[in-house]
Formats: structure tokens, sequence, C-alpha cells
């Protein structure tokens, strides 16, 4: 009986998902379809793939708004790359680049490379590649120089490159492709957009630069598309820049079978231009535009700020033995934060049931722990990125860097312990679990004086249901018993919590260099705190703030002063590598990822 019921849930589950028909039935070619199938293992298209992939075949600009993890990178790769194998005679490497995809980071972009190399295994003539930035230019130049026919980037490398790579070709462009294009947006490279419209004179509503590098093809044989999960008005507004006439692709959670998404790819269609030159339609955010998998489990804990991080490594060490395979990642607002908890996660061991300190003590969470931030050597960025997708029971670390696009499989749980700030934020980070169908939770720390941000959600369409603390605390074993928290009157003064937070603080206070990193992390996340933008001042404010509790939060037994040299040194540190990358203007909060 119950076989049955599982099997009726997975198929419920699969046609929530899945459309009901073929990639070949969608116009794709044989060899394509081969692939799709081989190579990735797609036996079907997703019911974005299915909306989305006639609509770019039929040449019109496209703006899709899916949720995260629907399949949006195949409903724009596998169109090009047919139209692209179709070209008689055969395009060549010295016939330049085709198509650009434009993405916010470096691992989105390799991991865009890694799904198309794969598709392009049997048409060998259309060359993929990628520039970004922390890559070395000399090479990338040389690259450019023989050809790139579909070319992944960032938008600051390939500004760059547009500028000064004279040998590459962009005369033959034909398509645009702005993947999460929410993030690109936010991460402040708007204005680089603008240029690399201007430049490949592709920008519809300004005159177009006049040069030797604008390309020859006219720009009505140009086809944009623009996909993101969230929607707002600069979105918008480069909608309005780049695309014309488009068809808006959006899908609800519900089950929509093929017909009908035929019907509503139509309908919509025919209201495209309104949706268009009426920005509240689509930038309201309170007709909660912000796309989440129905299944997702979204919860949240209001914790004393005093007892966060004992909070946490409790939680972590729950989940991590009631599901030996699983993977979590948890979220932090900056890369000094990813460090010390890196290290001290690495590192800490403690033995809740040992009678004496003579027994010795054990790693505290056991499980392979990576980390993930910006401030990380390129290599160092790949091959974490790398690792955690094959790991099957692991925990990585990470700002917001992960955020978007980044597909892991298997991801199980997110946390969000520091908090995202914008709600887009928080949809792109729980965005990580619960793709194409998968089950998936999400967990938000949020502070007693914090929790008006749930009303932040709410006015998205976002709602989170409480975790249940106290009784996950209540079971954990401490001396070989379990603690009733009847007995106790809060969160702050269970015995579990106790005797982490002391076992913390005496292993951060022996211990030069880990005190070190939590007091740079300490400094580092009231930096952030303070940069909390608009209406999240209201709630996130930093007047609230019990400095001495924050010092407990990174297992400080003092708390570190804001004042002095090492604020200082963090503070110019922070400007001079501002100034380096030239991102003085693109984000308040720089350096937090
Ligand atoms: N037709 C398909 N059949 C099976 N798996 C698929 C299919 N299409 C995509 N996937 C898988 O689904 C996952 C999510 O795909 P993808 O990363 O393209 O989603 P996305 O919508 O771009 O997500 P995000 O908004 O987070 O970037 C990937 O692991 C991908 O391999």
């Amino acid at each position: 009986m119950k076989g049955e019921r599982e099997e009726e849930k997975e198929l419920n589950k699969n046609s929530e998902i899945f459309a009901s028909c073929s990639f070949s039935s969608l116009g794709l070619h044989p060899t394509l379809c081969n692939e799709l199938q081989e190579r990735l293992g797609f036996e079907a298209p997703t019911l974005v793939q299915a909306q989305a992939i006639p609509v770019v075949l039929s040449g019109r600009h496209v703006l899709v708004n899916a949720a995260t993890g629907t399949g949006k990178t195949v409903a724009y790769l596998a169109p090009i790359i047919h139209h692209l194998q179709s070209y008689s005679p055969k395009i060549e490497r010295n016939q330049g680049t085709f198509a650009l995809v434009l993405v916010p980071t470096r691992e989105l972009c390799i991991q865009v490379y890694e799904i198309l190399q794969k598709l392009l295994h049997r048409f060998h003539w259309i060359v993929p590649g990628y520039v970004m930035g922390g890559e070395k230019r000399t090479k990338e130049k040389a690259r450019l120089r023989k050809g790139i026919s579909i070319l992944i980037a960032t938008p600051g490398r390939l500004l760059d490159h547009l500028k000064n790579t004279s040998s590459f070709m962009h005369s033959n462009l034909r398509w645009i492709i702005f993947d999460e294009a929410d993030r690109i947006l936010e991460l402040g490279f708007g204005q680089e957009i603008e240029q690399i419209l201007d430049l490949l004179g592709s920008r519809l509503t300004e005159p177009v630069v006049k040069g030797n590098k604008v390309s020859s093809i006219s720009t009505s044989q140009r086809q944009n598309l623009l996909l993101s999960a969230t929607l707002n008005e600069k979105v918008n507004n480069l909608a309005k820049i780049s695309l014309e006439n488009p068809v808006m692709i959006g899908l609800d959670d519900k089950k929509m079978q093929l017909d009908q998404l035929i019907e509503h790819t139509e309908s919509v269609e025919s209201n495209t231009d309104d949706e268009l030159e009426c920005p509240s339609k689509v930038t309201n955010p309170s007709t909660g535009d912000y796309k989440l998998p129905s299944q997702l489990v979204q919860k949240y804990v209001k914790v004393p700020c005093g007892s966060r991080l004992a909070v946490l490594i409790s939680i972590l060490k729950h989940l991590f033995e009631k599901e030996t395979s699983q993977k979590i990642v948890v979220f932090f607002s900056t890369c000094d934060g990813v460090d010390f908890h890196y290290s001290l996660l690495s590192d800490f061991r403690y033995s809740p049931n040992s009678q004496s300190e003579a027994e010795g003590s054990e790693m505290f969470l056991r499980c392979k722990i990576f980390r993930l931030h910006g401030s990380m050597k390129q290599e160092d960025r790949r091959s974490t990125f790398q690792a955690f997708k094959t790991e099957k029971l692991a925990l990585l670390l990470s700002t917001d860097v992960a955020a978007r696009g980044l597909d892991f499989p298997k991801v199980r749980c997110i946390i969000q312990y520091d908090s995202p700030g914008e709600a887009t934020e928080y949809v792109h980070r729980v965005g990580r679990t619960a793709r194409l169908g998968e089950m998936g939770d999400s967990l938000l720390f949020l502070q007693p004086v914090e929790v008006d941000y749930l009303q932040d959600l709410g006015k998205h369409g976002v709602s989170l249901t409480e975790y249940p603390i106290l009784k996950v605390l209540d079971s954990l074993l401490l001396h070989g018993q379990t603690h009733r928290t009847k007995k106790f009157v809060s969160l702050e003064l269970h015995p579990w919590v106790l005797s982490v937070q002391k076992a913390l603080e005496s292993f951060i206070s022996v211990q030069p260099r880990m005190n070190k990193l939590a007091q740079n992390a300490f400094i580092s996340w009231v930096r952030a705190y303070t940069a909390h933008r608009g209406d999240l001042k209201r709630i996130f404010m930093v007047q609230k703030l019990h400095l001495g509790h924050v010092a407990k939060s990174f297992a400080l037994k003092q708390q570190p002063s804001l004042v002095g040299k090492s604020f200082q040194k963090q503070s110019k540190k922070r400007k001079r590598d501002q100034k380096q990358k030239g991102l003085s203007k693109k984000r308040k909060i720089t350096g937090k990822t």
C-alpha cells in the first residue's frame, strides 16, 4: 500500500516538473536529443524547457521567469546549438563568436561551460569557451583570437576584452543571453551591461555606439534572452533596453500539461508588450513574483544572539546524525565569517558524553567541510566547487558567491545563518536545494529582535514556519542523558547549549590563530550588519545589538574593539581592494562575498 502511494507521489512530482513530451517533439536536432539523453541523462524536457525551447527556436526574444532549479540552462543552450549546427556551410572558428552567455559569477561560468562541452561533444566544429575574472588575460586573448563560437563570460572581463582585445571577433554575434539577470544587476554590473550592449550594437533604446567593433549583423537578426528567478525594476529595465517584443515565459508551480503550456505561452505572448511597458506589473513585489519550488520546506529558528553559534553547530550535528548521507550549505554574510567557521568546524573537538577530559574528545562534526567565498584564490574556488558537487556527505560554508545559479546535486538543506538582506537573496539561497522536484529544507536564523523580517518575506509570498529547536536540543545526549527543557527557562540556559558554548570558548581561547580569526569575523559581521539597506535597517538595527552577545556568537569571551587598529586596518584594506577591483560604486557592501 505504502509502495503504491510512494509511486503515486513520484508520478505527481514528475508531472509537476517534467513535460509529457520529448526533446525531439520540440524541434531539436536528433543528435542533440541523443546528447541530452546520453551525456546529461535527460529523458524528457522540464516544463520550462518545453515552454522555452520552441520559442527560442522561433527566433523571438524571450524573458524567462522560472523557479530555481527548473532547468533554465538547457532551455537556452539547446536551441542555440540546434541552430548553430544547422548552418551550411559549417561554422568555423575564425568566424568568431555567435552566442554570448553572460553570467554573474565565475562558478556559474564554469558550470555552464561544462554543460555546453557535453552538449557539443558530437558538434566538434562549434567551439565553447569562457572568459571570466580571475583568469589570465593573455591566455584568454589567445583563445579569443583562435575563435570561440559560444562564449560564456562574466560582465567585467567581457567588457575588458571588448575594449582591449582587438582580435576578439564578434561581428557574427546572433544571441546574447543574460543568465541570472537579477544577480548580474544586483552585483552592480548594470553599467557594464549597458556598455556591452552598446559596444555590440544591441541596445534598443539609445543610439548605438559607432566604431570598428560594432557587429555587422543587423540587430533584427539578433535574438536576446533574459533569464531570472526573480523580477524587479532593474531586470525590467534591462528587458526594456535589450529585448524586442519578447515572449514572456513564467511558470506557475502548479501542474501544467504541455497543451496548457502552449496556450499559456500564446496568451502570455499577446500580453507581452503591455507587461514590459508597465513596470509595476512585472516588478510589483507583493504579487508573489518570487518563484520558489513548491516542495521546499521553509523554516526559521529564533535564537538569541549569544547562543547563535552553539545552536548552529548543534543543529548541524543533529542533521548529520539523522541522515548519514546528505549535503548542507550554510550561508554567511562575510568572507571572514566563512573562514572562521570553516576553521572552527574543521578542528573543533568535543565529547558531550565523556565523563572526564582523560577520555579524550572526538570531532564534533563528522563530515567533509568546504568553504567558498570571493576572496579565495581562483583555483581553490574551482576545486571546492567541483569537490562539493561530487561528495555525498558534506557541509559547505559560503558567502552569497554560491547563492546564484550554482547547481550542486542533492543538497538537502540550506541554512541561512546570517540573514540574507534582500528577499531576492533569500530566494536564490534557498534555491540551491529542492532542485528539479527533489525534496529540500531551508532554515533561516533570526534573532528575536529581527522577526519582522518574516513579514518582509511574506510580502513576496514567502512564508516560513518555526523550527522546533528546543525539541532538537532536548534530543541531544549530554553526559549520557537527555535534558528536558521544561525545567529550564530559555534556550540560552539549556544545559546542552551552555555546555557547548563553554567548550567553544575554551577551544578558541587557547588558540591564538582561532582567536584572531574570530575577532576578524566579529568585526566584519558587525560591519555587514550595519550595511543593511533601506527598509531593512528598520529590522536589522545595529543599535539593538548587544556587542558582548555578538562576541559570544564567535565564541569570544571578550568583545573585540571596533575602534582599534584591526578595525581600521580592515576598513583600509577594504577600501584598497575596492579601488583595485574598481568596484567602489558597485556595491554598498563590497568585499562581502
Ligand atoms: N530535462 C531534464 N531532465 C533531468 N534533469 C534536468 C533536466 N534539465 C535540467 N536538469 C537538471 O536540473 C538541475 C537544475 O538545472 P539548472 O541549473 O539549469 O536550473 P536553473 O533553473 O538554471 O536553476 P537556477 O535558477 O538556480 O540557476 C541540474 O542538475 C540539471 O542537470
